[in-house]
Parts: C-alpha cells; structure tokens; sequence
C-alpha cells in the first residue's frame, strides 16, 4: 500500500516530532529530546516509569559520567533532577559557572539500541545530542519507530533528485547554472553552481563547500568560508568552467544553533574542536557522501578539487570520483580566523 509511510518517511517525520518538542516511540521507549522538552511534558514522561538520560561518549567525557556503551552513556536521573539539571547535562554553556554535576550513575545492562537510535536522530534533527528515554505503551498519536531500521536509516545515502534548473549570472562568472538537488529522505536540499559548460569526460575543477551563513552571507571573520567561497568562484570564473557544490551542512553538519552554541564556547577559550566536543558531538558531522553523489548526477567522474581538506579528497575518491589534483584554496588570514585555522591545520589534518 503506497499510501503507508516508508522508513524514510517516518524517519524524517520523528526529526520533525522531536525538533517540536514531541516525543517519538522508539523500540518500546518513549523517547524526548532534552533541548525542546516542556517541563509539563517532563512531568508527564515521569510519571511513566525511570526515564535515562541518553548523552553522548564526547559530552560524557566532560561531565565524566562512564560510558558503558559504545559512544554513548546512559545517566540514571537522581530523584531531584528536574528540566534546569537536565539541560545542564545537555548544554554545556553553563559548564565553567557550575562545573560540579555529578557524581553521575551510568547503566550498564540491557539492549540500548533504542537509546543508540535516539540519540541518532537528536543529532540528524541537529538538536544537543541529549535525549530523555523511559520505558512505555505508545501514547496515541506519536510516531512509532524500531531501533534498528532507525539506526540503518540514518547511516544509509539519500538518493537526490534535481528539482530545478535556472541560468544564473554571477559577478565570477555570467555564464553560470544554479541546479536545485532534493534528497529522499526528507533532508536539506544541496546546490550545484555550474559554471561554463564543463566537459563531463574530463577532470572538472570542483568545490565542495559547506554552508555558512555567517562566513557566506555576513563576512564573518572567524573562519575562512565567505572568501573561499568567492574564491572558488572567481577561479572557475576565470578558468571559463567549474562546479560548486553548495552543501547545506552547516557548522559541519551540526546546524546554525549548535554552531552558535560553539562559539559561545570558544568565547571562553574552547578551540573549534573542544567545543564540538563538549556539545557532544564529533569534529565533523559532515555526510561527505552528499558531494560525490551529485558530482555523479551531474555527469562527472573526474575532479581538480579546490580543498586544503585531505578527508575531502579521500571521501570523493572512496565514492567513485576521481581527483586527478587537489588545488590549494588559501584565503587571507586575520586575528579573528588564525586560531580556528592553526586548529584545523594541529587537530584536523588540514594542509594550510
Ligand atoms: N562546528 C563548527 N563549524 C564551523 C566552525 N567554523 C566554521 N564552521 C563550519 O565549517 C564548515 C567549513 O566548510 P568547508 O570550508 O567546506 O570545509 P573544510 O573542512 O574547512 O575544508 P576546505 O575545503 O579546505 O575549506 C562550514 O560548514 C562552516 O559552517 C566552528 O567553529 N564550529
Ligand atoms: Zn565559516
């Protein structure tokens, strides 16, 4: 019957629930993000069973909770936790002011693939990979899930479909093509920015650049986005044909609200990747899959990649790209950027 919802769809739909505030249903647990939970909400979670919560291994290192599963911990609740506690442990904006939060009490036995798969889509709903979880009977109304598919759902590649073409002149290049890709699972859509007429049996110079909207559209100076991007640009514009892959993957991958959460952090000192870390995610959440998947719809099969980001290349040369060159993409340094750029170059292999 193809009026059911397939996995993708109830996938899709449970990150919407969860981005709500709505809890979802998962493997028999009832399970509710920390960041968009009501304290009505929570109290009626309460009254369910003892709900866990559900951190990650990189936010469980800071609050030094074991974790007992793998990448992950569940912390038992003390009888007195209410929504302030709960999104202490889930925030960490407010670690440094009350950095005692424990001692915290970690499970250990029993299936967490539930608590595995909840956390997974906190993080594809690019909400605090923090999530509430208790033992219940469906509630009418939520979105049902099994563990599981969710979990396999999640690691799969969306297939992505063009949506719309337009010709698009651009300062860098007045013969240029924005091209409009939609995934099928519910997610971002991503934008290819062709320039010329680039031939599709040759190595086209080629950017994978991910969204930011404060590098990009505000100019901002703490990283090396906004003239990368013009960069790349000009450089096609100049060579007479390229392709720029506009990738919705911002603050790599963990959204706008997450990133600015980082910040906040590096405000007090954490570099780029400690305060990845202690929101609880990894580096780079980044699906590097997405790029070489619309290199391929496009017709390409070869690339002269703009990057100083080995991982790039080597993600595009595991999916069926060819890079016959990586082509350096250097931008000007300033106060603001050198330390997020001496980080990326010490912690992420960054040749710059
Ligand atoms: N989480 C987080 N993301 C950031 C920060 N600064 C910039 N970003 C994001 O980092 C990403 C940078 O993307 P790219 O320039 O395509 O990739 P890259 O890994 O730097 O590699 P290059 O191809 O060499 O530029 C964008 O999604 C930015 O929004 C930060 O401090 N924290
Ligand atoms: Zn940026």
């Amino acid at each position: 019957m193809s009026l059911i919802p397939t996995l993708a769809e109830t996938v899709s739909r449970a990150r919407a629930d969860l981005r709500m505030g709505l809890p979802v249903m998962i493997g028999g647990h009832l399970a509710a993000a920390v960041e968009t939970l009501s304290a009505a909400r929570l109290a009626d979670v309460k009254t369910l069973g003892q709900p866990l919560l559900v951190i990650t291994g990189r936010r469980a290192e800071t609050l030094k909770a074991r974790a007992y599963d793998p990448g992950m911990a569940r912390v038992m609740l003390p009888a007195e936790a209410d929504l302030a506690w709960l999104r202490a442990l889930a925030d960490p904006a407010g670690d440094l002011m009350t950095p005692m939060k424990g001692p915290l009490f970690t499970a250990r036995d029993g299936d967490s693939t539930p608590h595995q798969a909840a956390l997974a889509l906190a993080k594809s709903a690019q909400l605090l990979p923090a999530v509430l979880l208790v033992p219940a009977h469906a509630p009418a109304g939520l979105t049902v899930l099994a563990p599981g598919q969710v979990l396999a759902q999640l690691a799969g590649e969306a297939a992505m479909a063009p949506v719309a073409a337009a010709r698009l002149p651009l300062l860098a290049a007045e013969n240029s093509r924005l091209h409009i890709f939609r995934p099928d699972d519910g997610g971002a859509e991503h934008y290819a920015i062709e320039i010329g007429d680039p031939p599709r049996d040759g190595a086209v110079l080629a950017r994978l650049h991910s969204a930011c909207f404060t590098g990009d559209v505000l100019g901002s100076l703490k990283c090396d986005c906004g003239p990368q991007l013009q960069a790349a640009l000009a450089a096609m514009g100049q060579a007479g044909a390229g392709v720029l892959l506009y990738l919705n993957q911002e603050g790599r991958g963990i959204g706008l609200a997450n990133k600015m959460r980082a910040y906040a952090l590096q405000n007090q000192g954490f570099d780029t990747v400690e305060a990845n870390h202690r929101l609880g995610f990894e580096d780079d959440e980044r699906d590097f899959r997405i790029g070489a998947a619309l290199l391929r719809r496009m017709g390409f099969a070869s690339a002269r990649l703009m990057t100083n980001n080995p991982r790039k290349v080597a993600m595009l040369q595991d999916h069926g790209i060819a890079v016959s060159e990586r082509v350096p993409l250097i931008t000007a340094r300033n106060r603001h950027n050198t330390g997020y750029l001496d980080t990326k170059a010490e912690k992420s292999g960054h040749l710059l």
